[in-house]
């Protein structure tokens, strides 16, 4: 897979600093054996429906995080991209799974049937706490590597040289416009939100270690969800 040497940053010093402290899990994350699968084709169809509606469950329940982003938020601009992508999550992006689930016959109303995995539970569960038991920025920096990570992993997979078609249509949603712009609004959100809090300065900030770890142990449940969906 192709990976530029500089990966986007969606316009966030903060999530550039995140992302270089979480090093190499980072990596394991956005260069998973799942998402090499998933350019080149080589990921079978039975790995991927399981991953994708393990996924439907897990974008139900972050929309419940990212509404604790709402009600944690200090101002208008907060709560209203926290509320759009709630918006966005329950009536928009999981049509892309009912979708492609329904092409595989596997009817909507299975997918929240569906058991969940354990490594779906643990992330999501992680991300709702963080929303419960923190302020904004824990739950922003929870959730965080998942719009940064997709963004940064379709990005990288649609300027592959010769990419592969089988799972273009999930890559084309991680790659497109119009992702990318919720990506770099988030990025400005995560930026205003540290600032405020933290101050010009907030790697001096004794929260800022904080923070960053919760990024962190977000970024390893997600190679966790990858490892789940290899293991089918
Ligand atoms: C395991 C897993 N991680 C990240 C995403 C991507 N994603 C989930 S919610 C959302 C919108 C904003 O948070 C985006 C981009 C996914 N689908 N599944």
């Amino acid at each position: 897979m192709t990976f530029h040497t500089t990966a986007p940053d969606f316009g966030s010093t903060v999530f550039a600093r995140w992302r270089a402290e979480a090093g190499e899990d980072w990596h394991a994350y956005t260069r998973h054996a799942f998402v090499r699968g998933l350019g080149d084709g080589s990921l079978p169809q039975a790995n991927f429906l399981h991953y994708l509606v393990q996924d439907y469950i897990f974008l139900f329940h972050f929309a419940r995080a990212w509404a604790l982003a709402v009600v944690k938020a200090d101002n208008i601009a907060e709560a209203r991209l926290a509320a759009s992508i709630v918006d966005g999550l329950v009536n928009h992006e999981m049509s892309l799974h009912v979708d492609i689930c329904g092409k595989a016959g596997i009817a909507e109303e299975a997918l929240l049937q569906a058991e969940e995995e354990r490594e779906n539970l643990a992330y999501t569960r992680y991300v709702i706490d963080a929303g419960l038991s923190g302020d904004f920025l824990d739950v922003v920096a929870a959730l965080a590597p998942c719009v940064f990570g997709y963004g940064e992993i379709g990005a990288a997979l649609a300027a592959e040289a010769a990419p592969d078609a089988t799972y273009r249509q999930w890559i084309d949603t991680y790659a497109g416009e119009e992702y990318h712009d919720m990506c770099r609004q988030v990025g400005a959100l995560v930026d205003a939100a540290v600032e405020a809090r933290l101050g010009p300065d907030p790697q001096s900030s004794p929260r800022w270690a904080m923070i960053s770890r919760r990024f962190q142990a977000a970024t390893r449940l997600e190679v966790g969800f990858w490892d789940m969906g290899l293991r089918g």
